[in-house]
């Protein structure tokens, strides 16, 4: 694994980590106000969010007013057996959790049938870092770039979405972009929404 990549993957979290609760409330505040009436998500049936890890900015207000909107919520799941693969299970107040192997919270498999990620209209992914032209940096598992690699493979496959959730602070002047890395179509923090210049569009 490239090295500066790693790096720059701890440098940020590190960053992220710092934010108060209170910084925090207000980000996913913000975030929900941004995103509420947009297009994109009233426009939306089937929307993917996440259960926010490691200072991650919060979606979960966003899914509140997205529930009142009738427009369904899902969080992904590790693959049981795909490897670096993610299925997406239905999100509702009703959901109950239990952490996976990297100790965050996912909906208990079995209470209701998982959706793979075709199916999703619009996909609203965590993050390390992003860039303006929507490169992104994630974990490091490889689990998002995976799951929508079907993206590239069927040009003019639009759907789902891919918009990245993060704080202004996780921004970099510009990503080392990988053969695998599936372009953001946009990026959205706590401050302003960023559309990215797909690699298809030029
Ligand atoms: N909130 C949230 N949920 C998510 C993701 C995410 O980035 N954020 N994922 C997005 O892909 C998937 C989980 N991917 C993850 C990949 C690596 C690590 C992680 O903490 N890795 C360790 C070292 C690796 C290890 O333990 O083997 C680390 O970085 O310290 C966490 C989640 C699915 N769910
Ligand atoms: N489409 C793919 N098929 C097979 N392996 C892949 C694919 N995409 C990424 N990988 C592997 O996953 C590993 C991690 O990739 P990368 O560092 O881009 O993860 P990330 O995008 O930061 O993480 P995540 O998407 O989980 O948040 C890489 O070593 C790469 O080899």
């Amino acid at each position: 694994m490239n090295n500066s990549r790693q790096n720059l993957r701890r440098q940020l979290r590190q960053r992220r980590r710092t934010l108060s609760a209170n910084d925090q409330r207000r980000a996913g505040q913000q975030l929900t106000r941004q995103l509420r009436n947009h297009p994109w998500l009233t426009r939306a049936a089937k929307v993917a969010l996440y259960w926010p890890a490691d200072g991650e900015l919060d979606p979960r207000p966003l899914a509140k007013e997205l529930w009142r909107a009738g427009i369904k919520c899902y969080l992904p799941v590790l693959h049981p057996w795909l490897k670096r693969q993610l299925w997406f299970t239905p999100f509702t107040p009703q959901t109950h959790f239990r952490r996976n192997r990297f100790g965050i919270p996912e909906p208990v498999a079995h209470q209701s049938a998982p959706l793979s990620a075709q199916h999703l209209d619009l996909v609203l992914t965590p993050l390390v870092g992003f860039d303006r032209s929507g490169g992104r940096l994630g974990m490091g598992g490889g689990f998002y770039d995976t799951t929508f690699a079907f993206k590239r493979r069927t040009p003019g496959h639009r759907k789902p979405k891919l918009i990245g959730l993060a704080h202004s602070c996780q921004e970099v002047e510009k990503l080392p972009l990988e053969a695998w890395d599936i372009p953001l179509d946009a990026v959205v923090t706590e401050r302003e929404v960023i559309v990215g210049r797909l690699k298809s569009d030029v």
